[in-house]
């Protein structure tokens, strides 16, 4: 298969063409457009929002959009939750972790295969998020997709996809991350046979890239990173079906024809990659543990100044080379809700429990931080400059609380002894000696 072409960016206003000339110049809207085409806007922002987040792009279709086969019908994907959804369910609050949700042993395709963790927000008023996990096996061949409640933030963390949208294709690993803008029709195929992965549905305002303040115009994540796919389509005619996710419902229309037909695109609303291994950290060169906002790839502002709708974190590899310091993560409680994930290795704030493709959640101003073990050997280890290794792990971080649905309450991986990590952290205050640890306490 030919490699995949991209165009760097993040934002840009891109145009890309699969037959030369299809692309109109110096207007959206000729009279008659070359090849036949026809031409439609797709708006990701009202026609009136201010240019810097002003998004559309114009696709240059073999048929437009509305030829599809009559009525949307309603359907059921029971698993695909929406908020507000206060699912009954027995489990407290507390602190979670789940293992590794398992794959499925019958196929399952990529929308199917979607079951939803936890929601927070309204759908209804474009705010929130939803954390969902993925694991299929089966292709989307002439399935397709399209979810007007929110963009989708794809992690791989098992096996490799490839994303036909309506306006190129991408093809992601682990270690990557893949972002499809609210409304894009999509295929999604597992290029290994199967695929497992995190997805954040994101009901607000578009992931941007974080402003980085003093750090200055580098490093973090760096827009030409960002990749677009060029132009592709299918020009198929078999009966294909169309799914849609519309505030929280499913809806099934048929087609005679793929929807994956353009031929050419203009504009700044449009699919993107990123690699994560491309993410230039910064943190602390002296002393002290940074807040975590420092490996912010993406945020979803909410509208409030620095008070996201979703902020989607990374932990990558690392040098850790603070003096004098704790170096993981402190203990804490927080008004924003976490959402963690683990693509590969070890965290540094759990020694033992949080897996790969395993799960935890943080809820607001619910306690946490290093389990015992990682607390007593940060708190002694001889503080050389120590490079993170194999460690990737990542975190969806939401202004709002995040309600666990009762799939999520119910799971087998959930893990009934999360809350025991921490209970080895035993008293050391004495009241009277002030100073360094007693020997005896530096070796337990
Ligand atoms: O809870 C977590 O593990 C995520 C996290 C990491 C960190 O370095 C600081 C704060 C925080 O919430
Ligand atoms: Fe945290």
């Amino acid at each position: 298969m030919a490699a995949l072409h991209y165009m760097p960016g993040f934002g840009n206003d891109f145009e890309t063409e699969s037959l030369p000339g299809a692309l109109p110049q110096g207007q959206n809207s000729p009279q008659r457009c070359a090849y036949g085409l026809y031409a439609e806007q797709l708006s990701g922002s009202p026609f009136t929002a201010p240019r810097g987040i002003n998004e559309r792009s114009w696709l240059y279709r073999i048929r437009p959009s509305v030829k599809h086969g009559g009525r949307f019908a309603p359907a059921r994907r029971d698993h695909w939750k929406t908020a507000p959804n206060l699912d009954d369910h027995e489990l407290p609050i507390g602190q979670l972790r789940w293992n590794p949700t398992p794959m499925p042993k019958e196929p399952v395709n990529f929308i199917d295969g979607i079951r939803t963790m936890t929601t927070a927000g309204d759908v209804h008023g474009q705010a929130g998020m939803a954390a969902h996990v993925y694991a299929f096996n089966s292709d989307m061949v002439d399935d397709y997709f399209f979810n007007a409640d929110g963009e989708l933030l794809l992690v791989p963390e098992r096996g490799r996809l490839r994303i036909f949208t309506e306006m190129g294709i991408i093809e992601v690993e682990p270690s990557e991350i893949c972002v499809i803008p609210r409304g894009m029709m999509v295929k999604v195929a597992a290029l290994d046979g199967e695929a497992r992965g995190y997805i954040c549905e994101n009901y607000g305002a578009k992931f941007s890239l974080p402003d980085r303040g003093p750090i200055g115009a580098n490093c973090l994540a760096n827009p030409r990173d960002f990749k677009t796919p060029v132009a592709a389509y299918e020009d198929k005619e078999v009966p294909c079906r169309l799914h849609v996710k519309w505030c929280g419902k499913f809806y099934e229309t048929t087609l005679d024809h793929s929807p994956l037909d353009v031929v050419a695109w203009h504009g700044n609303y449009a699919p993107y990659k990123y690699d994560l291994r491309t993410f230039s950290p910064v943190g602390a060169i002296l002393f002290d543990h940074p807040d975590p906002s420092i490996f912010t790839v993406l945020t979803a502002p909410s509208g409030e100044e620095g008070t996201a709708n979703v902020d989607f974190v990374i932990f990558p590899p690392r040098w850790l080379v603070a003096e004098h310091s704790f170096r993981p993560p402190w203990y804490h409680r927080n008004i924003m809700s976490e959402f963690m994930g683990l693509v590969y290795g070890q965290y540094d704030a759990k020694e033992e429990g949080f897996v790969p493709g395993g799960m935890s959640l943080h809820n607001m101003m619910l306690p946490h931080g290093p389990d015992a073990m990682g607390f007593n050997k940060a708190s002694t280890v001889d503080l050389k400059p120590q490079r993170l290794e194999n460690t990737l792990a990542f975190m969806f971080e939401t202004r709002f609380p995040q309600h666990l649905t009762r799939f999520a309450a119910e799971l087998d991986s959930l893990q009934d002894n999360y809350a025991d990590c921490w209970k080895d952290l035993k008293k050391r205050f004495n009241g009277t000696v002030a100073g360094d640890w007693p020997e005896e306490a530096k070796n337990t």
